[in-house]
């Protein structure tokens, strides 16, 4: 099975890691930045906060696949790694290097990307998956994983034999016929991904602030009261039912403290893929995620004002950089 990573940064040098690692041949499409990193550290090294350390280099790193598409094979599976607001350019790219039977899959966070591009390939096999968790870019081509979680994505007979591989591996691996709570659930969690970025802390420092949490649970309740008017189902990604997160996360300190330890194992180092954005100076997702609750609570008639509050606070950081 020919694999290739669109967009290869932090989440997608880690996939690609694992992907090498059972067996797969395994090409980045990536920035020509990207592919000197690793061909000066002779490889991309992933490393997790359980002591998992390894380093494999990917059978090709591709930099102008926009220029020349067909002067590659095609590809029977490619993740696109890439950031939301970069999807929507790059159809016409993934139609020329892929086949009939080829499968797509985006693992974006949040709402809305993967509409911008799906009636594009109508004609192909389109699925979307998600990282559960935190992947932080380090020096030295590593790429490193500071949360607990393991790649999920829609089934189909690419991501079943994607699944064995990595399953033998010891990398554990999900997926679901039906994605959609997945991905609603998952944007539970991404409303903190904002907070973390405005914070400028790491998660766990940043959630041991009962201030911080509390934001967190308001936009949260938000998005709860949106789902329960829109009648989507949230998948549960923690220990707790997704209703008992907002209660649980107005918990006095000591109280919280006690509960988190067994409901998240964490990184003390692990910041949310926006504090990445943010410090970077890059464009961030926001409008796909808080600003994905905005939406959807004009729509069903649910007032989101932390959420709302959240969107401009982001945008204001992006302009001050
Ligand atoms: N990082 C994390 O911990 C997590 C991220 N996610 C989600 O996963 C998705 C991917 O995030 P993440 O991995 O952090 O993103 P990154 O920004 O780290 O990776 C995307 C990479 O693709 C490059 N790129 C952009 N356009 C092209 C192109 N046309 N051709 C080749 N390369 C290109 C980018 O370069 P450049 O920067 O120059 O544009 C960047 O290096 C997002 O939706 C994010 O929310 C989900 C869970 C955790
Ligand atoms: C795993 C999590 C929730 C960590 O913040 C994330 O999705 C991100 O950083 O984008």
């Amino acid at each position: 099975m020919k694999i290739a990573i669109f967009g290869a940064g932090s989440t997608g040098c880690y996939l690609a890691g694992q992907l090498c690692l059972s067996g797969f041949d395994v090409s980045l499409i990536c920035r020509p930045a990207m592919k000197q990193t690793i061909l000066a550290n002779n490889g991309i090294t992933i490393s997790d906060y359980q002591g998992l350390l390894k380093t494999v280099m990917p059978q090709a790193m591709i930099t102008d696949i926009e220029q020349a598409p067909t002067a590659y094979a095609a590809f029977d599976v490619i993740f696109v790694t890439l950031k939301c607001h970069q999807i929507s350019s790059i159809a016409n790219t993934l139609i020329a290097i892929t086949h009939s039977n080829s499968s797509i899959i985006f693992m974006q966070n949040g709402l809305g990307s993967f509409e911008t591009i799906k009636d594009a390939l109508s004609h192909c096999h389109l699925l979307q998956g998600i990282t559960p968790f935190n992947v932080l870019q380090q020096a030295s081509g590593r790429f490193h994983k500071g949360t607990e979680g393991v790649f999920t994505f829609q089934q189909n007979n690419h991501t079943q034999t994607i699944q064995a591989a990595m399953q033998a591996q010891g990398f554990g691996c999900d997926f679901y016929q039906d994605i959609t709570p997945v991905i609603y659930g998952k944007l539970l969690l991404n409303l903190n991904n904002a907070l973390n970025a405005i914070a400028d802390l790491p998660i766990k420092q940043q959630l041991s602030q009962r201030a911080c949490r509390c934001q967190l649970a308001g936009a949260m309740k938000e998005w709860l009261a949106v789902c329960k008017a829109a009648d989507i189902k949230l998948h549960q990604f923690t220990k707790v039912k997704p209703q008992w997160l907002p209660v649980i996360l107005s918990l006095p300190d000591m109280l919280f403290n006690l509960l988190a330890k067994q409901m998240l194992d964490i990184d003390p180092q692990a910041r949310s893929s926006m504090w990445e954005d943010i410090q970077a100076k890059r464009k961030t997702e926001i409008e796909y995620i808080n600003g994905a609750v905005v939406r959807l609570g004009e729509q069903y008639g649910i007032k989101t004002p932390v959420n709302s509050a959240i969107v401009t606070s982001i945008h204001q950081l992006e302009q001050s950089i």
